[in-house]
This record gives C-alpha cells, sequence and structure tokens, in this order.
C-alpha cells in the first residue's frame, strides 16, 4: 500500500492501544494539525479508530496569579481580625481592614467571601470571627496553588466558583486518540510505502487515477509570492481628469478639434507673421497631405488683411508675404490655441455672446529636444475667458484660483511676449522636492489683430499651461520623461499619487 508520507509516518507510530494527537506528534515529529490531518484520512480508510473526548482547560487568570502570592482577601480579612483579638470578641471592621492591608476592590471581595465561607459574621460594622474557621485548608486556594503549581484539580464545584469569581479561566478543547484498526495491522504487515509528492493536479493524473495515491505537498502558506498588482489610471491622465473637473467646477465648458490643422487656426489666426522665425520657434511638425480647403473665404480675407495692414486706427499690419497656400498647409498643432480661434471665430460652435469660458486638455507636438523639463508630444491645459473689461488682475486671480485647487499658492508671473496677446505673461511654480522654479504657463490678453478678424469684439485673456509640469509639481517627479515615453519610472507610476 502507498500512502503519503504524513499518513506513513502516523500509521508507523499507532499502535492497538489509544495514543492522542499530541502525543504521536511527540512521536514523529509532525504537527499536531498534521496528524490530526493524516489521522482522518486513515480513519476514511478504515485503518485507525479515532476517539474524542471533551477536556477542560483550566489557567490561572491575572487575579489568580495574584492570589497565588498574597493569598486570597477573605483569608488576609479572616487572619487580620484574629490578630487583632476577633477570636475573642467583636472587632470593629474599619480597624480590621486598615490593619489587613486589603485596598480597593478586594475590601469588597473579602467581605463577601468572608461571609460566604462561614469565617464570621458582619454585625453592625463590627467583625465576628467564627473560631473554629479553618482558612488553611480554604479549598479555593488549594486549588488555585495546585493550578499553578501544574497539577489537576478534580473538584468541579470549586473549579466552577473559582470561574465565577474570575480567577480561572476554563476552555475546552477536543482530544483525539487514535488506534490501530485491525485493518491497519493487517497493512502494516503486508508494508506501506511513501507514495509520490506532487506539486501540482494534471490532466494525467486525474485520467488515470493516480492522484488517490499521490501525495500532494503542503502548501507554504509562509512562501515568497510574487506580488500582484492591479490596473491603475496613469498619473497624467489622474491629473488630466483633476484639471478638467476642476474648470468645469469653474465654470468651464470644453473644447474639442483636429491634431493635425492648418497653418490658418494653429498661426495665421494669431497674428504670426508667415515669415517670421515665431512661426518656426515651436518647430512644429508639417504632414504632407492636401491642403485645407474648408477655411471662411471672409474669415481668411480679414485675417490677411490684418497681417497686412493691421487693424484699428494705430494699427500697421506685418507688410510681410502672406499667402493663402501656406495658411492651408496642415501640420501637427504646436498648441491647442487652434481650438481657442476655431471657437472665438465661431467656426466650431457659432457666434458666441459674452461671457464664455471655454478649455481643453490635449495634446500638442513639437520638434524640441527631449530632456527633464521637454517631450515632444505633451498636454496643454488651453483656455480663455471672454468678457467685457477683463484685466491682468483676472488674469492673476484665474490661475490663482485654478492652481490653489491642486495645493500651488506660490505661482509668480513674468512678463512675457507673444505675437498674440498683449500684455503676456509666462508663470512658475516652485518644484517641491528641488525647490527649482519652474514654467508652467503662457498666457495674455488676446491683441485686437486676433480678435477683430475673429469678429469678437470684447476682451478675451487666455492661456496655454503645461499638464505635465503640473503632474510633476503635484507628484514631486523631477524628469518629465519618469512619466510618459520609453524612459517611464514605472516605481513612481504605480506608486504616485495625484492629490490635493
Ligand atoms: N499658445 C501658447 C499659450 C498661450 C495661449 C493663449 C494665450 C497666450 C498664450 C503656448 O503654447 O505657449
Amino acid at each position: 500500500m502507498r500512502l503519503p508520507e504524513s499518513q506513513v509516518a502516523v500509521l508507523e507510530a499507532a499502535s492497538t492501544d489509544e495514543q492522542t494527537v499530541g502525543e504521536l506528534a511527540d512521536e514523529t515529529g509532525l504537527k499536531p494539525e498534521t496528524v490530526t490531518r493524516a489521522a482522518f484520512d486513515l480513519r476514511d480508510d478504515g485503518l485507525v479508530a479515532i476517539e474524542e473526548r471533551t477536556e477542560t482547560t483550566t489557567t490561572l487568570t491575572e487575579e489568580g496569579e495574584q492570589y497565588i502570592e498574597a493569598g486570597l482577601p477573605e483569608v488576609r480579612l479572616y487572619r487580620a481580625a484574629v490578630d487583632a483579638g476577633g477570636d475573642a470578641d467583636a472587632v470593629p471592621m474599619g480597624q480590621v481592614i486598615g490593619a489587613s492591608e486589603l485596598a480597593g476592590p478586594e475590601v469588597d471581595i473579602a467581605l463577601s467571601n468572608f461571609a460566604r465561607k462561614g469565617y464570621g459574621r458582619i454585625d453592625s460594622g463590627e467583625l465576628v470571627v467564627d473560631a473554629d474557621a479553618d482558612p488553611d485548608a480554604d479549598d479555593e486556594a488549594a486549588a488555585l496553588a495546585a493550578l499553578a503549581d501544574g497539577e489537576a484539580v478534580d473538584d468541579e464545584q470549586v473549579l466552577e466558583e473559582l470561574d465565577r469569581r474570575g480567577l480561572v479561566n476554563r476552555t475546552e478543547s477536543t482530544v483525539r486518540s487514535i488506534s490501530l484498526t485491525d485493518d491497519g495491522v493487517t497493512a502494516m504487515m503486508e508494508g506501506v510505502e511513501v507514495a509520490e509528492t506532487v506539486d501540482r493536479l494534471t490532466p494525467e493524473l486525474l485520467t488515470s487515477g493516480e492522484w488517490r495515491d499521490v501525495e500532494f505537498t503542503e502548501y507554504n502558506v509562509e512562501a515568497d509570492a510574487p506580488e500582484e498588482r492591479g490596473g491603475k489610471v496613469h498619473v497624467l491622465r489622474q491629473t488630466a481628469e483633476r484639471v478638467k473637473d476642476t474648470l468645469v467646477g469653474m465654470g468651464f465648458q470644453e473644447m474639442e478639434g483636429p491634431h493635425a490643422d492648418s497653418e490658418f487656426w494653429i498661426n495665421d489666426c494669431l497674428f504670426m507673421p508667415q515669415d517670421h522665425p515665431a512661426r518656426t520657434h515651436w518647430d512644429q511638425f508639417a504632414l504632407d497631405v492636401p491642403p485645407m480647403e474648408e477655411i471662411p473665404e471672409d474669415l481668411l480675407d480679414r485675417v490677411e488683411s490684418a497681417h497686412r495692414e493691421g487693424v484699428g486706427d494705430d494699427g500697421d499690419g506685418y507688410h510681410s508675404p502672406w499667402t493663402e497656400n501656406v495658411a492651408r498647409e496642415i501640420d501637427l498643432r504646436g498648441h491647442t490655441t487652434s481650438l481657442s480661434m476655431r471657437y472665438l471665430s465661431g467656426f466650431a460652435e457659432g457666434e458666441l455672446e459674452p461671457p464664455q469660458r471655454y478649455f481643453s486638455v490635449e495634446k500638442v507636438y513639437r520638434n524640441d529636444t527631449l530632456d527633464a523639463t521637454h517631450l515632444l508630444e505633451f498636454f496643454q491645459i488651453e483656455g480663455w475667458v471672454m468678457a467685457e473689461d477683463l484685466s491682468v488682475r483676472d488674469l492673476m486671480g484665474t490661475f490663482e484660483e485654478f492652481y490653489r485647487q491642486f495645493g500651488i499658492t506660490d505661482i509668480q508671473f513674468k512678463p512675457h511676449y507673444n505675437p498674440y496677446t498683449e500684455p503676456s505673461f509666462e508663470l512658475f511654480g516652485r518644484h517641491p522636492t528641488t525647490g527649482e522654479l519652474i514654467e508652467i504657463g503662457n498666457s495674455g490678453m488676446f491683441r485686437p489683430e486676433v480678435l477683430e478678424p475673429l469678429g469678437v469684439d470684447c476682451d478675451v485673456m487666455a492661456w496655454g499651461l503645461a499638464l505635465e509640469r503640473l503632474a510633476m509639481l503635484v507628484t514631486g517627479a523631477e524628469d518629465i520623461r519618469d512619466l510618459h515615453g520609453t524612459l517611464a519610472d514605472l516605481d513612481f507610476l504605480r506608486n504616485a499619487e495625484v492629490i490635493r
């Protein structure tokens, strides 16, 4: 017969006389629970019999332990009373208690048990001792002492009383005794072998029925297990969602529009001269695709005129070359201000009446050099507010309110130049770990050369903020490449938290 190793060990250690699980565990060196499990399996095969009985174990409580040394309170009271002459006469209780050194709750415990055990009487404030009582023979004290010495106590009544007094804890457990059956004896005589151990159940074991004879290795619940990780929303996406929630909370609506767009929406509407180095200062990616047809003719004319002659009385335009062909060429947008142009012109959603607030959190593409603060593709938080009589104060207040939602309260403004805004400001924030000031955005009030051709005759303040830079300030990332791209720091992304 072939059996699992632990069953063979138990079978070899067992005899026709009963042995407890504890004894078999000692003999085999197996854990008691392993012996128990093996015994039940052997019993299922008819090789052993198991006898069960309930055993009550009694252990001393902390209070019980204390009385081992100090003596039971009622015994101490009795002795103090006798010392005070109480075996002859009644003695005042206060005096006895003072002499007994019983304190706090012990006094009540002493008095009630003193009476219960017939050590004497309490009579109008005086103790009358029963001279025949024998506290040296107190059976509760004797039982406590025996338990403390690890001896068994049989007197059930005494044990119950100690339990009631909270001096012992009694717990019931099942004690199992195992003995060989006749079949077990026969099996041993015929010889039992240890079955093969396998660590996984295979289809072969199942179909051949061999699973019955093999032993499955035990689970090692202490073994190192590979760390399992669930999916998680990317830090940038989390930041983007929070930005959107924040702006929606501030009353903004979201803009949408093409990633590949005409030069017209990306640059011309923004009063960027076609031959000006500013036009290449983003170094956009040009696409080799057919030019954009659907640009409103009147808008195209007004933009051309703004470039050539300027707007208003003192505007002068650029007097530089301007062609429709260049305006219709397609690039990957270098900023999402192209979307603002589509919305402000009325092209995206029709004419807009002030006041209006719009935003987008969308990708832009620039032929930059990749470094710790620059990616070639990144997200811009574009936004604008259209209203009568806006001032720089409104612009700054809006940023302060926005960044405060992310716990950033120390943004700085620096005068700047954009062909399409006047005045213009760059925004800076301090990195939480390096302490460095990093640029986090660009902003300004759109010029008349931008607004007039679009047909907007009130003020518009606008901005483009960098989502990745905001994520760096919020999460403490020091290198933008940790967040995005092939060099991303996976540990960082797993653990980073976008919290306020
Ligand atoms: N387009 C600018 C941001 C900006 C938008 C609108 C007004 C002013 C600035 C940039 O990409 O840096």
